[in-house]
């Protein structure tokens, strides 16, 4: 049934071209930007105050992303954010490095706070920080925490009353009832930047052509993983990381329900 339900959103995707609002981080914008053209979704990133809720009106999901958040783009995410609420789109949230900073961490309470978020998509770390967790972090990489992957992100879905996605070594979906874990992924998808970013992106291009989130999650989410493991299996002598992030995208924008359907690896 799950893996039925996901399959059906890649054709939906094709079809549907979803259009994804985006205030991201001017780190991996491109990047964001070009993988949710590599699924099949329309990118838009705006993030001035004037204009972001008249974009939210045209948009299909907004994807929020706190990489390199200040004050003025904070306004302008809530502003954003509760418009995609009153229209009733999906909207996507990337923590980056939420637990990093008291700055990051209390907006990301306070956004969570004021905006009804759909999905949380972030790795261990910058999740645990949402719920109030400690960790020594290190910027927007994940250190161990002190719960396992699968119970924060129940917690998490639970407590904050949303789908939460944690990326790692195994990624974790979890509704609050059910909690699914994917078997993809190489650690190539840590040595370059976005990937988790990206994620969000690919996440919200599925959300926004349908009313399944949870099978929305797990699509864009295990379609970055495989992907990874793709590229990497194409990787010759003498292709590094600039190679990889490359025939990361080429396989995300080769990725169908025959390909998907082969290579996930659900555990
Ligand atoms: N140790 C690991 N081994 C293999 N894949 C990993 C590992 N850690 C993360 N990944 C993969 O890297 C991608 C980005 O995840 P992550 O690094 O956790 O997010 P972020 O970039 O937001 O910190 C995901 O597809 C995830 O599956
Ligand atoms: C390095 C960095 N700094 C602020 S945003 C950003 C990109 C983070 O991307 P990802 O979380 O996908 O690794
Ligand atoms: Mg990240």
């Amino acid at each position: 049934m799950l893996i039925d339900n996901i399959k059906e959103l890649f054709l939906k995707i094709k079809k549907g071209n979803p259009l994804v609002h985006h205030i991201t981080n001017n780190v991996t914008i491109n990047d964001c930007a070009n993988a949710t053209l590599a699924i099949g979704g329309s990118p838009v990133m705006a993030t001035s105050i004037e204009e972001v809720a008249d974009m939210v009106n045209l948009a299909n999901a907004l994807v929020i992303n706190f990489g390199t958040i200040d004050d003025s783009t904070y306004e302008a995410m809530l502003r954003a954010g509760k418009a995609a609420n009153k229209k009733g789109i999906p909207v996507v949230f990337d923590p980056v490095g939420v637990g990093a900073t008291p700055f990051r961490t209390e907006r990301a309470i306070d956004f969570l706070k004021k905006v009804d978020v759909s999905i949380i998509r972030g790795n261990a770390t910058e999740v645990f920080a949402l719920i109030g967790g400690k960790a020594a972090t290190r910027g927007v990489d994940a250190v161990e925490i002190t719960i396992s992957k699968e119970e924060l992100a129940k917690k998490t879905a639970q407590q904050l009353n949303t789908i939460a996605v944690i990326s790692g070594k195994h990624d974790v979906i979890s509704n609050g009832e059910e909690t699914v874990k994917i078997g993809n992924g190489d650690i190539w998808l840590t040595r370059i930047t976005g990937t988790g970013c990206m994620t969000a992106s690919l996440i919200a291009s599925f959300a926004g052509i349908t009313d399944d989130l949870f099978s929305a999650a797990i699509a864009g989410m295990s379609v970055m993983s495989l992907a990874g493991e793709r590229a990497k299996n194409r990787l010759i002598d003498g292709e590094g990381i600039g190679t990889y992030r490359v025939k990361l995208i080429d396989e995300i924008s080769m990725m169908d329900s025959q390909i998907w359907e082969e290579g996930v690896r659900f555990l």
